[in-house]
């Protein structure tokens, strides 16, 4: 039935007539990524579903466009239910009150990939084509400092879509308003990540009701295909003055390097510029153990000093704490009420 393999075109024929679907130059796609968004195309598993007049004269521009429209109703019709989903998840975490962090980033960055890496599951897909999380999915992570987070996939971003699809596509994104924090996954191996890096930010500002101050991480992945020195060479090139960034950290999700820095990156960020920061905690740490006080005074991160008093039986402090800084420190906890007492003494 297939008449020619030309990896952007490819004709079918039917009776006496000849179809021929193209493959727009703006979505470059492998002659394999092709055939494979063939084989989605449900209404191209049988020709003769076409309609009855594919074959009486109705010209190849006027089919293509014909389906080109189904493609889209039947896309926007998939990301209307995501958008449903999705919204009623949401309500669910945040009555769990878990931080929710979203991976967000260009089509094919491999944000899927890193998900699963993360949360050690198999389950999300992770394939080399595009558009292929339609159905974004959410996984619980416990982070090496003990502290409990949501990591949602994302629909991959592209340039230049079709406009029919804009709105459905926004909407899918409608939860990353609301996010705590974002990871924006970047194929750093790409020759066009400082453009994609460039399209995403600017589609992340136009989402209605998105708050440009929303912390987020550039995660440069796939470094695995870069020779070595290129990624502190892309570091440097790919430097953006977004108000929301706060750092960046170098990461394969595929070899699984640099998941710690990614980690202590993320816990970081709740920290210093997220509500999910930390236990506000009140101690009592004798003098003699003036090595605890002096390693939290050395700003690690892991400790906020809030309120500080020199009591006759030890340093009296109020702090917020990790969930690691937290554990380490419960045994010098006081409670309220002799807080209050010790402080007033
Ligand atoms: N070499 C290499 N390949 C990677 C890495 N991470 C992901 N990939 C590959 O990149 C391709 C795309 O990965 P996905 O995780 O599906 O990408 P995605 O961002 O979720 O894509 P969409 O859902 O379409 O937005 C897959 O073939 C992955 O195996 C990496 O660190 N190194
Ligand atoms: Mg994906």
């Amino acid at each position: 039935m297939t008449v020619s393999t030309n990896p952007q075109r490819r004709s079918y024929k039917r009776g006496g007539s000849c179809i021929v679907l193209f493959c727009s130059s703006r979505y470059v796609m492998t002659p394999a990524a092709y055939d494979r968004m063939l084989a989605q195309l449900p209404f191209m598993t049988s020709l003769e579903s076409l309609p009855a007049s594919a074959g009486k004269g109705e010209t190849q521009l006027s089919l293509d466009r014909t389906l080109m429209k189904k493609k889209i109703a039947a896309t926007t019709k998939a990301l209307e239910e995501v958008r449903k989903v999705r919204a009623q998840q949401r309500e669910r975490h945040v009555e769990l009150g878990l931080p929710i962090v979203s991976l967000v980033g260009y089509t094919n960055a491999g944000k899927s990939t890193l998900l699963n890496a993360l949360a050690q599951q198999v389950e999300v897909k992770a394939k080399d084509r595009l558009f292929e999380t339609l159905d974004p999915t959410r996984r619980s992570v416990t982070l090496p400092g003990g502290r409990q987070i949501m990591l949602a996939d994302t629909v991959g971003f592209i340039q230049r879509l079709p406009e029919q699809l804009v709105a459905g596509f926004r909407a899918t994104l409608e939860e990353v308003v609301q996010t705590t924090l974002i990871l924006h996954v970047v194929d750093v191996s790409s020759p066009m990540a400082a453009q994609q890096i460039a399209s995403v930010l600017k589609t992340l500002k136009r989402l209605p009701r998105f708050k440009s101050t929303t912390p987020q991480i550039m995660v440069y992945n796939k470094v695995d295909r870069l020779e070595g020195g290129k990624a502190e060479e892309l570091e440097q090139s790919l430097s953006y003055p977004d108000p929301g960034i706060v750092g960046h950290v170098q990461v394969s999700a595929l070899k699984g390097q640099g998941f710690t820095a990614l980690a202590e990156a993320i816990e970081e960020t709740l920290i210093k510029h997220t509500d999910f920061g930390a236990a506000s905690m009140k101690l009592l740490i004798p003098y003699t153990e003036s090595a605890v006080y002096a390693k939290m005074k050395s700003g690690d991160n892991q400790v906020k000093i809030n309120e500080e008093m020199h009591s006759s039986d030890g340093y009296l402090l109020q702090v917020t704490a990790t969930p690691t800084a937290e554990r380490m420190l419960k045994s010098y906890e006081v409670s309220e009420e002799d807080y209050e007492l010790i402080a007033a003494m």
